[in-house]
């Protein structure tokens, strides 16, 4: 089946997208019967699956039809004073006296979501509704659900041995909403469905490049650098970085490996976005094998951050702690 999106739409739609100070290479696009499509994600690279039908009549879920179909259930919407949707871990904000939430969330009805969307002014805050889809949708949602490519999305999960499926996120996104650069820590098929998304791609060795946040942060996993004003004093190696760009339209699936760092765009002007992901726990290590690879040095260093922060039982002790152990012995 030819890609659903139009090549020239495409094109047209990456001369749009905001440039920054870092170079982007192109993701693949390809048909999920290309052979050399089941190497890259086993070999965990990121590609642009053109023709999965992975979300079937899912296709339908417009703003309006979700609307008119999703029930009267409370969704989780998150506003903003910016473009920018920082996520935070409210498990952690206590551990930060001084932090303050970028954003606010709140629960309300899909209608009540799109009411204020649609009267947003100029200046009013942003919003993008994000919720995990369960069973409070409507019986046409859970129809459409039944109708996804499962057989097809469950013979990816078994043949590169991941965990369950932990969670269907429903994203609905205000044309030009931002979710800054951060990594997950699991697999993640993102099936785009209205609207276009721009997402920037980091591989997981650039760790080193963008400054994540400490793990004990309520912003842990979240990038320090802002790619619109990069600190380059505080965050040199942030010069250099480079990074991939994949840019999906309706009906793309972007095969987004964990511990890959994401910065993603709803391109502005191109209207409201709608996306639903599917994220997967990532298969155990069956046998160590060196060199280790950089995802595995990731969750080593989360791994030692956590235990000297919980062992401390204090926050400001870990850097002189581990500066004492690298500072004038390791470099
Ligand atoms: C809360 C999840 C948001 C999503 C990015 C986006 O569509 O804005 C993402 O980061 C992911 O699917 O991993
Ligand atoms: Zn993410």
């Amino acid at each position: 089946m030819a890609s659903a999106v139009n090549k020239s739409v495409l094109s047209d739609v990456a001369a749009e997208v905001k440039k920054y100070h870092f170079p982007l290479e192109d993701v693949p696009r390809l048909s999920c019967n290309d052979p050399v499509v089941e190497q890259m994600i086993r070999n965990e690279e990121p590609v642009i699956l053109t023709d999965t039908n992975l979300v079937a009549a899912g296709m339908q879920w417009s703003p309006q039809y979700l609307a008119e179909n999703i029930g009267n259930g409370l969704y989780t919407v998150y506003s903003s004073k910016t473009q920018k949707f920082l996520y935070y871990d409210d498990k952690k904000v206590a551990r930060v006296p001084d932090f303050s939430p970028p954003t606010v969330h709140e629960d309300m009805t899909f209608q009540n979501f799109l009411c204020k969307v649609n009267k947003r002014k100029e200046g009013d805050r942003w919003m993008y509704l994000q919720q995990s889809l369960n069973d409070t949708v409507g019986p046409p949602i859970v129809r459409d659900f039944t109708t996804f490519n499962w057989a097809w999305i469950s013979e990816q999960q078994q043949k590169n041995k991941w965990g369950a499926l932990t969670s269907n996120l429903l994203l609905v996104g205000m044309d030009g909403v931002i979710t800054p650069v951060h990594y997950d820590e699991q697999q993640n098929f993102f099936a785009q469905i209205c609207g276009f998304k721009r997402f920037i791609l980091f591989d997981p060795s650039m760790f080193g490049c963008l400054y994540p946040y400490p793990v004990y942060h309520p912003h842990d996993r979240q990038s320090q650098v802002d790619f619109d004003n990069p600190d380059f004093v505080r965050f040199p190696r942030a010069k250099e970085l480079r990074g991939r760009q994949a840019i999906l339209g309706p009906g793309d699936v972007l095969y987004l490996p964990v511990y890959w760092w994401h910065q993603v765009e709803s391109v502005p002007g191109r209207g409201m976005t709608v996306s639903v992901n599917f994220w997967y726990k990532s298969a155990p290590t069956e046998k160590i094998v060196y060199p280790l690879k950089p995802q595995q040095k990731v969750a080593m260093m989360r791994n030692i951050e956590k235990m000297i922060t919980d062992a401390l039982n204090s926050t400001e002790e870990v850097a002189p702690l581990m500066q004492a152990m690298v500072l004038g012995r390791y470099t």
